[in-house]
């Protein structure tokens, strides 16, 4: 039993992010993401409207959460993503502010997570201003083209240390290649993906969504 408990313990959790087809909400499944993200921000080539969300949300199992990733929505918009998709998470990508987040917590029961872009000691220890209002922090690369997704990795040796007050996620420049080294650096409990795992922007590959959660569990079995 205690096998079993340590093992639950030590699960790297996975989200592949920016998914849009059928066949690779699937795939990100049957691979073993704990977490699947999709993208409302028309700017991006994940971009998938309300409805086409929902619709990949419903082939999403209990077991798997879902993760509706905002760019700061105004409060309509943000109501009718969470009424239209009724996904398990937000992810605010923006400039959204502890107030505002805190709000859409407390009204929707949601669990909320603010991405934070980072880039010196300076941003890391402001980043706690959003304690308190947030179940997950998502340490990713700066804003650059878009407000996420660049396929940029930051320098994690910024988090090497860190006493984390609440939970927290690596994003930012991920894939097969550098998973390892970034979970054994950080010491994550949770890895976020997009661009890691595409053959083009938006155009998610199942071979390397696979190849990603395997190199994810091959560094779990490891610890
Ligand atoms: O993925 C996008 O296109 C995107 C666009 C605008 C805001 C956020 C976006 N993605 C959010 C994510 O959580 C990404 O997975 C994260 O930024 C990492 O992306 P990548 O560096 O491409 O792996």
């Amino acid at each position: 039993m205690y096998g079993i408990i340590l093992n639950q313990q030590q699960r790297s959790l996975i989200k592949i992010c920016g998914l849009s087809t059928e066949e690779t909400v699937d795939a990100a499944i049957a691979a073993g993401a704990t977490h699947i993200g999709l993208v409302h921000f028309e700017k991006s080539p994940r971009h998938i409207s309300l409805e086409d969300a929902a619709k990949l949300r419903r082939r999403v199992p209990a077991e798997v959460k879902v993760v509706q990733l905002l760019v700061n929505a105004d409060p309509k918009l943000t109501s009718q993503a969470i009424a239209t998709v009724r996904p398990d998470v937000i992810q605010f990508h923006g400039s959204e502010t502890p107030e505002w987040v805190k709000i859409v917590r407390k009204q929707t029961g949601l669990e909320v997570w603010k991405a934070f872009g980072l880039r010196d000691q300076a941003s890391l220890e402001s980043s706690s201003r959003y304690v308190g209002a947030i179940d997950r922090i998502l340490f990713d690369t700066p804003a650059k083209a878009l407000p996420g997704g660049n396929g940029v990795a930051f320098d994690w040796s910024l988090l090497a240390g860190h006493d984390h007050p609440i939970p927290w996620g690596l994003a930012g420049g991920l894939d097969t290649e550098n998973v390892t080294e970034a979970l054994k650096t950080t010491n994550t409990p949770l890895v976020d993906v997009s661009s890691g795992v595409e053959s083009a922007p938006g155009v998610k590959d199942v071979d390397k969504i696979a190849a990603f959660c395997q190199a994810v569990r091959e560094f779990d079995a490891s610890r």
